[in-house]
């Protein structure tokens, strides 16, 4: 064990942790904690790179079904290497640079690269311990070390060779055949990729439908379209899982069944990564759910520790990581007793799904409206018949609006079709700030003939 340093502020995880020190903190000593690639998930092996092979996907579906506007094309060929070039060519030169910066020009912030942990308190500090020996002493710790994926054991277990979303990305050829095991996020986007690119995609849903939590139209119409462009199965159990002479994955299921693939992708779902901290030794239990417990603000039950997206966050999205990232940053300088604590808005958190179609959600689901016994009126409205819907022979893409009669409050918001996430964006702002459904179709104008005129028809559908 090497000698304590002792800092003011000790940071796990460079996801949304690294952008906590800014100028404010330039009079703080400063450890940062990375076990992994510097810039966490989102940058490194989740949204970004995702949404930049999804892009190239979009562009490969685009040419195959150019054919229904009379134009003539086709997908040819995929350099798959070139893809994987692109993306990481410009994603890896930012992760190198950015640990560069902690790592040689931040003089008040020490880089360790190595997994640590709480190893109890010791003259009023936390104490930390790094795998590789080394222990620092912080007065204020800020938690910020994400989640990882999730394995089932019939999987983990088997040997057999499986990807996650950390080196499916940097496969270094396409196989023939996938199978992903999983039907959420991860499953449904990557289904898109290595579909478009020209795999033959197999998802496997242990449940009877894709993407179940969202509203149940987005859900079951999902479903319904992703059985068209993949090889779906529902209600499948994965029972086993062996490795043929030939390297071929054998997946075996509940009802005798078997599935053979050239690659398996595992997207069950992200385990948060506070159960590798030992933070028992600081008295601090984990929830039910296995996240970090914190308080709106950012604290956690141990004074002076504080904790930030999926580690903590009931979202497992970066847009809400990096909110709860400049909370507790801001909270951290008004200091732990302040009266004055930001705290976090957990109200109208959005999604999107960048599969195919894309999908987009905020609010309530239509169940959970009802559930909460909500006097609600509901509209569902379709892209084929607004004027940009036509030009794009938009056949499955809708809009549904969920408002509260009476009131005219915005309950929630389900788009399946084209650019849905960006199509959602002004209903995310309307709830945000109180904005009535009636006010949003009327107070301002939709651009004509642009596909937002599906948010503006839903809008006037609803029955007020
Ligand atoms: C494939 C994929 C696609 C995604 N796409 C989207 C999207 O399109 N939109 C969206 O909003 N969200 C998306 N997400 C979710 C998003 O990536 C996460 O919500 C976000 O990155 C979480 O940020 P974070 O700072 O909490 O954690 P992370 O970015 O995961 O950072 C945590 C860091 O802590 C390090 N660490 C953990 N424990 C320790 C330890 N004990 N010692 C040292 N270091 C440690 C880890 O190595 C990691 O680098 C996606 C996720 C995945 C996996
Ligand atoms: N576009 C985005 O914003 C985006 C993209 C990717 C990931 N994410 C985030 O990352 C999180 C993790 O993504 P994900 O797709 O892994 O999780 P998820 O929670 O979206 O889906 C997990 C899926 O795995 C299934 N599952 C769980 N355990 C299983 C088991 N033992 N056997 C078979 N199936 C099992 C579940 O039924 C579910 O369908 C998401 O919840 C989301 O918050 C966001």
């Amino acid at each position: 064990m090497s000698t304590p340093q002792k800092v003011d502020l000790a940071i796990i995880g460079t996801g949304s942790g690294n952008s906590i020190p800014d100028e404010r903190y330039d009079d703080m000593s400063i450890a940062i904690f990375e076990e992994n690639l510097f810039g966490g998930t989102c940058l490194n092996v989740g949204c970004i790179p995702t949404k930049m092979f999804v892009y190239a996907a979009d562009v490969a579906e685009a040419a195959r079904t150019a054919g229904r506007y009379g134009v003539d094309a086709s997908v040819n060929g995929v350099d798959w290497q070139a893809i994987v070039a692109r993306v990481f060519g410009r994603i890896d030169p930012i992760t190198t640079g950015g640990r560069e910066y902690r790592v040689d020009r931040c003089p008040t912030i020490t880089v360790y690269e190595s997994h640590v942990r709480f190893d109890g308190v010791d003259d009023e500090r936390y104490r930390l311990v790094t795998d590789a020996g080394d222990v620092v002493l912080a007065s204020q710790v800020i938690i910020a070390a994400g989640a990882r994926s999730a394995v089932p054991d019939v999987i983990a277990e088997s040997g057999v060779r499986y990807y996650t979303n950390n080196d499916v990305m940097r496969l270094p050829t396409l196989p023939k055949r996938m199978a992903i095991v999983g039907s959420g996020y991860i499953a449904s986007e990557f289904a898109h990729v290595f579909s478009a690119l020209g795999v033959e995609v197999s998802v496997i849903a242990r449940g009877p439908r894709l993407l179940r939590p969202m509203d149940d139209d987005i859900s079951s119409r999902f479903t319904e379209v992703a059985s068209e462009q993949w090889d779906v199965r529902l209600n499948t159990q994965v029972t086993g899982a062996a490795t043929l002479e030939d390297g071929t994955v054998r997946l075996a299921f509940g009802d005798g069944t078997t599935l053979d693939a050239d690659a398996l992708l595992v997207a069950t779902g992200r385990i948060p990564n506070g159960d590798l901290l030992s933070l028992e030794s600081i008295g601090v239990d984990l929830t039910d759910d296995g996240r970090v417990p914190v308080d709106e603000h950012g604290r956690t039950p141990a004074r002076g520790v504080w904790s930030l997206g999926d580690v903590s966050s009931p979202y497992q999205l970066k847009h809400v990581a990096n909110h709860e990232q400049r909370v507790v940053q801001g909270n951290v300088l008004r200091g732990w007793e302040s009266t004055e604590l930001e705290s976090f808005d957990h109200r109208f958190v959005p999604a999107a799904v960048f599969t195919h179609p894309q999908i987009a959600s905020v609010g309530l689901t239509e169940a959970h409206a009802r559930e909460r016994g909500l006097d609600i009126t509901v509209k569902v409205q379709a892209y084929g018949d607004v004027a940009y819907g036509w030009a794009m022979e938009d056949t499955v893409g809708f809009c549904k609006l969920i408002a509260e009669r009476g009131t005219g409050r915005l309950l929630g918001a389900h788009l399946m079709g084209a650019q849905a996430s960006s199509i959602i964006q002004p209903v995310i702002q309307a709830m945000s700030f109180g904005l009535s459904a009636r006010d949003m179709a009327r107070g301002q104008y939709w651009i004509h003939p642009a596909l937002p005129e599906v948010l503006e028809n839903a809008l006037l559908g609803l029955e007020l």
